[in-house]
């Protein structure tokens, strides 16, 4: 774990020195204090929350108020680790004041340290007044997760030679309006791998292969604690979801043997309270 909480300044200390950026997702107070714990350089309150934690198909339905009270949960959990805060889909989108408004209240109201939007070129506006403002802007390119329902599903992007160099082009544009970082998602390792030697901003990766200055993964995969089947990109390290399925049915078994709760969970009572309880309780029936 690093000793202090990384800063825009020290993530890109650690690309010059190619020294790994390794996030992860949280989204309320325990997986903030296992990514913290478990020694994450940057936690992100991703949007995906909406899937992983409220059921949704997909992140559309996410307000900024979802991303408020997340975020919220999550700062009270990590103090020592940066902490990133998507804007949700639409709320960077209709003006750039409402951007800006939008991105101060994941940092006044949810105490938040960056803020991360998706998009490439069209969105430069947003990124360079929100920068302006004071707040650290990261990017998200590749498969951006709010344009599904355009893009006909969560789909690897830059495959050809058109979309790779306009997301070339982005993550360059990007960096110029003054992002601190960008993810790449689900786009082919050698394009990402290019683009993280293009920048001098760190690349995070998330299905992006090996080439880039850092990963992400959402905390619900990797801890195998979703039931949902599990994108091609992700690793589990954990079966979270089997051991807790598991606990929960030595808990019913033994709630329905008689076996738990057993007299160490329990509370005494004093005896002359007892037996004076009793009496008043037999006179009156
Ligand atoms: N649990 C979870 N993990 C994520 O990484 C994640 C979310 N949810 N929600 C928001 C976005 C959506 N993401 C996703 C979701 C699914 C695929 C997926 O199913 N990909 C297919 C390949 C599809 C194709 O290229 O045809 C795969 O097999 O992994 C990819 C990214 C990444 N993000
Ligand atoms: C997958 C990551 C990059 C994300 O944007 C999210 O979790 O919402
Ligand atoms: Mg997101």
């Amino acid at each position: 774990m690093t000793a202090a909480k990384a800063t825009t300044v020290t993530l890109r200390e650690m690309k010059k020195e190619q020294k790994k950026i390794v996030m992860l997702t949280a989204y309320d107070y325990p997986t903030a204090r296992v990514a913290e714990e478990g020694g994450a350089d940057v936690i992100l309150v991703g949007d995906s929350l909406g899937m992983v934690v409220l059921g949704y198909d997909t992140t559309l339905p996410v307000t900024m108020d979802d991303m408020i009270h997340h975020t919220k949960a999550v700062t009270r959990g990590s103090k020592q680790t940066m902490i990133v805060t998507d804007l949700p889909f639409l709320s960077y989108h209709i003006s750039t004041p409402e951007a800006v408004r939008n991105a101060g209240r994941l940092i006044q109201e949810g105490f938040a340290d960056a803020v991360k939007l998706e998009g490439g070129r069209e969105i430069l506006d947003q990124v360079q007044a929100i920068y302006r403002a004071g707040i650290p802007v990261m990017g998200h390119i590749g498969l951006q997760p709010q344009m599904v329902n355009q893009l006909g599903g969560f789909k690897v992007q830059g495959k050809d030679f058109d979309t790779a160099l306009r997301i070339f082009e982005d993550a360059l544009a990007l960096q110029e309006a003054g992002c601190f970082a960008i993810v790449l998602e689900c786009v082919p390792t050698p394009l990402a791998k290019l683009i993280s030697e293009h920048l001098t901003i760190p690349t995070i990766g998330i299905g992006a292969g090996e080439g880039t200055d850092g990963q992400v993964l959402v905390i619900h995969d990797m801890l195998g604690i979703t039931d949902k089947y599990l994108p091609k990109f992700a690793k589990k390290y954990g079966e979270m979801f089997t051991d807790m399925t598991a606990a929960v049915n030595s808990y019913a078994t033994e709630v329905r043997d008689s076996a738990f709760p057993t007299a160490q969970h329990g509370f005494k009572m004093n005896d002359e309270v007892l037996e004076k309880l009793q009496k008043e309780i037999n006179q009156r029936s």
